[in-house]
């Protein structure tokens, strides 16, 4: 609070040595202005050091645009003490002048996004960099140049210098709007009401300058300075309304999105008015701006496309995981149930009806007990994996039902034909010659259940499911390394055997 103090005495000592020395451009007087302002930059750079990393930036974004306005006042001073005949210490006015462009239109064009290409922050620099060059040249063309002479000069100045301090302002103020932090909201609530007084001061100060400057007009400058040091030291946190303030993310996104138009709405202006100067440059100026503009649109929606490209890649490879039993990679019980329930409803559809083969491997308790449980897994993976390569159609399924039950969805499949498929996949798992020293044949086997469609057959795949899993029930009671179909009588009913079964049925 103390800091608020020491500017409102500065205030009084500015008015007071001023009103004194009956000039507003004394040394003493702008003095005083310099102090101001350097607290206000002072005051912006301690927000800067104590802000977390991602409003750092902003915040020193504004220390320097204040700093800029210290020493393009510190330079006014040293040439009231110095003199400045040789025009360097003005010039450099100016060139402060201009770079006080830079981080102004930084700090309320850009969307200080993280993931923000590179190329397009270098390309908002460099527009940044054109309206600093641009401004410059303004001022000493037509306040010292050979245009000087014209009395136009000085308004086309002074409307051009109002129209960028308010756009300026403008913006801070819709940035505000957009901000959906508190913190950010209070960045924007400082810059704003920095810019917009600042903005006020300056249409009020050039008209008065007009006619010569009375001895108060000079104090007219630590005004926006003052309210800064105010709201940084003595508010420190947002007010109540502000903190009440949310704007929802789709105004916040636009708001953020529509910004950097401000850099080439800047550069398109300042090309308007130098094209009284140099219509080429004018021109070359304007379509820069309209050409940069573009092309931070495309780079933006090219790292868009990418970014989609990425997402949609990693939503179908987690679609895929999802769908995947981690152990063997075949499908799982999920992926099952919606592939088998659509094979229902197309099989209701079109009358072409689908069969399901459940598989059971025989004695697989008794091979993890003397294997162990890690040569059970190897044992299921070598299965699933000769499962699913067993020149089954595209549209067919294997999946791994649970345990070490697995299931095949046959499309269009009539019983009969699965009985085939079931008996080539018995021999197939036998051919793998898993050695199982609890099995008869010395190999593992399985048992398989088949249950086909019918007219009457729910959607439901639970119903048909059921139906297999009995028939394997009614497989394994029969001695295991056989395959039975549901709906037949209990008796006669093995209709499908493995070569074990031929050359004789296994025994636990
Ligand atoms: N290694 C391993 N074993 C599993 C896994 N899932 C289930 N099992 C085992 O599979 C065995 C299944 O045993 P049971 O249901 O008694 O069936 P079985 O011994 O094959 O007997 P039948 O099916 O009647 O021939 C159990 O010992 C489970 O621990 C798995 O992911 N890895």
């Amino acid at each position: 609070m103390r800091v608020v103090w020491v500017v409102v005495a500065l205030l009084v000592a500015h008015l007071v040595l001023a009103n004194r020395s009956g000039h507003a451009q004394d040394v003493w007087p702008q003095a005083a202005m310099v102090a101001v302002q350097a607290m206000a930059a002072w005051a912006a750079f301690a927000r800067y050091r104590r802000s977390p990393a991602l409003i750092r930036l902003p915040w020193l974004l504004l220390a320097l645009a204040v700093f800029m306005q210290v020493l393009w006042a510190f330079t006014n001073v040293a040439a009231l003490v110095l003199g400045d005949k040789s025009g360097y210490l003005a010039a450099m006015a100016t060139v402060c002048s201009a770079l006080y462009m830079i981080p102004c239109m930084f700090m309320v064009s850009r969307s200080f996004a993280r993931n923000e290409p590179r190329v397009v922050i270098a390309l908002d620099l460099t527009l940044s960099c054109m309206v600093a060059v641009l401004v410059y040249q303004f001022f000493t063309e037509l306040l010292s140049g050979p245009r000087a002479a014209d009395p136009s000069s000085i308004y086309v100045v002074i409307y051009m210098a109002d129209a960028v301090d308010f756009s300026l302002a403008f913006m801070a103020i819709l940035r505000l709007l957009g901000a959906r932090s508190f913190r950010w909201r209070f960045f924007y609530f400082a810059a704003s009401s920095y810019l917009l007084v600042n903005a006020i001061v300056a249409t009020i100060y050039n008209r008065v300058e007009l006619h010569g400057l009375p001895w108060w007009a000079g104090s007219l400058v630590d005004i926006p300075h003052a309210l800064l040091v105010f709201v940084l030291v003595a508010m420190r946190q947002p007010s109540r309304q502000l903190r009440a303030y949310h704007p929802s993310l789709g105004m916040s996104q636009t708001i953020a999105s529509f910004a950097p138009i401000i850099l080439s709405m800047m550069v398109v202006l300042l090309g308007i008015v130098i094209s009284r100067i140099s219509f080429v440059s004018g021109l070359v100026v304007a379509c820069a701006s309209v050409l940069f503009y573009g092309l931070r649109v495309a780079f933006i929606q090219s790292r868009n496309l990418d970014q989609q490209r990425a997402v949609d890649l990693s939503a179908l490879r987690l679609e895929q995981q999802v769908g995947r039993d981690s152990l063997t990679g075949i499908a799982n019980r999920a992926m099952l149930d919606t592939r088998l329930r659509h094979a229902l409803e197309e099989g209701q559809r079109t009358g072409s009806y689908c069969s399901v083969l459940m598989i059971d491997i025989d004695f697989f308790k008794q091979y993890n007990d003397s294997l162990g449980h890690i040569a059970g897994d190897v044992c299921l993976v070598k299965v699933a994996s000769a499962l699913s390569s067993s020149q089954l159609r595209t549209r067919d399924l294997v999946a791994r039902y649970g345990g070490e039950e697995f299931a095949v969805v046959l499309v269009d499949t009539t019983a009969e034909a699965a009985l085939e498929v079931a008996r080539r996949l018995t021999t197939t798992i036998e051919r793998l010659q898993i050695v199982h020293p609890q099995c008869a044949l010395g190999y593992v086997t399985v048992s398989i259940g088949i249950a086909t469609q019918t007219a009457e057959t729910p959607t439901d795949p639970v119903i048909l499911l059921d139906a297999a899993d009995r028939a394997l029930y009614r497989a394994k009671s029969r001695g295991r390394n056989c395959v039975d179909v549901a709906g037949l009588p209990e008796s006669g009913e093995i209709i499908g055997q493995g070569s074990a079964q031929a050359a004789g049925r296994a025994t636990p």
